[in-house]
């Protein structure tokens, strides 16, 4: 359960006060998630979610989430805002913590879509780059590239305590990737991390899209090659579904469009995305504080999809 930080009904009811919200009703920790600390908040105005940024959210990049929270919002996108306080302020310090009250969307989280809902969310990402394409903000990509060399050395021998050899393969891929990586496909501002747990849908319907807090410049068509690596396979990565796959990558192109060459880079693209799932999966395993009541994510679920990847790329996007 992703709380790590506990919040007193006090000072939520004085959070609310704050905000013209009225009196508080409920407050519950939420169990997913592994990043911050989030609370679904029943106020006398409304339902809401409390956010305490935690770890690998740097109060530094808060004004660019929101602001691109806003921007997408304001394009008719489901994006949730960060509220407002009677003073116009929509960072508070909470615990010792940033802090946001943040719109609550309706919709729930998949965990075995189907092809249509897969249709659905790849029309999303295709929607949210069309409403990204002008927004001028930009932020590198702390967890791209460029930094995975560093955060598999940070890992050192905790990798093969994972997995025996896994240091080697990590060390073989990082080579692949660098020698393999394309240098000219469009860049863009993505949201970076569109698992199937940060969008929220009701049947075929994308009500919501969330945690835009890994959101970055990097290469556009790695936000579909992160989707597909975290949508087209089952949770533990053992299986590959090729309709789900197929479904993502026809709705985003119908939405946004796919050009021949990012069509073609999506295999070594989608490599990439499993080493970053396998190595921030990894470091967490290693690093997760003790008295967190949060559920450890396996980071050989995404080297098991890495493997594949490497396998049978191609074929995974024919
Ligand atoms: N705006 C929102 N509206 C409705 N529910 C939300 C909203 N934001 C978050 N949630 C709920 O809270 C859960 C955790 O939120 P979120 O994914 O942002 O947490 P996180 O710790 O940053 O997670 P992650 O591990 O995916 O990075 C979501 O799965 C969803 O159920
Ligand atoms: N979506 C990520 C967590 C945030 O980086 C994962 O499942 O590993």
């Amino acid at each position: 359960m992703a709380v790590y930080t506990q919040v007193s009904a006090e000072a939520m009811a004085a959070l609310l006060h704050a905000y013209g919200l009225g009196t508080l009703i409920s407050a519950k920790g939420i169990a997913e998630g592994v990043e911050n600390s989030n609370y679904l908040v029943e106020a006398s105005a409304g339902r809401f979610i409390l956010t305490l940024y935690e770890k690998r959210v740097d109060a530094g990049d808060l004004p660019f989430f929101l602001a691109l929270l806003d921007h997408c919002a304001d394009r008719g996108l489901p994006v949730p805002r960060a509220l407002r306080d009677r003073d116009g302020r929509q960072v508070q310090s909470l615990c010792g913590r940033p802090a946001c009250l943040i719109e609550f969307l309706p919709g729930v989280s998949l965990t075995t879509p189907s092809a249509g809902q897969a249709r659905a969310a790849g029309e999303a990402l295709g929607a949210l780059h069309a409403a990204l394409a002008d927004f001028a903000r930009e932020r590198p990509n702390t967890l791209g590239p460029d930094g995975w060399r560093a955060l598999a050395a940070r890992c050192g021998a905790g990798l093969d305590a994972i997995a025996p050899g896994l240091a080697a393969r990590v060390a073989r891929e990082l080579d692949f990737l660098a020698a393999h990586w394309p240098a000219d496909l469009p860049r863009a501002v993505i949201h970076a991390d569109l698992f199937p747990d940060n969008v929220l849908m009701l049947g075929d319907r994308v009500t919501g899209m969330i945690d835009f807090y890994f959101a970055c410049s990097e290469i556009r068509a790695w936000d579909l090659a992160v989707t597909h690596s975290a949508w087209s396979f089952s949770g533990d990565g053992t299986d590959f579904d090729p309709a789900i796959g197929a479904a993502l990558v026809a709705g985003y192109a119908a939405r946004f469009g796919l050009s021949a060459a990012e069509r073609a880079a999506l295999p070594v693209l989608a490599r990439g995305a499993a080493l970053r799932f396998t190595l921030t999966r990894a470091w967490d395993w290693l690093n997760t504080p003790a008295d967190a009541l949060v559920t450890r994510k396996d980071p050989l679920a995404f080297l098991r999809r890495l493997d594949r990847y490497a396998a049978q790329g191609e074929t995974l996007f024919a």
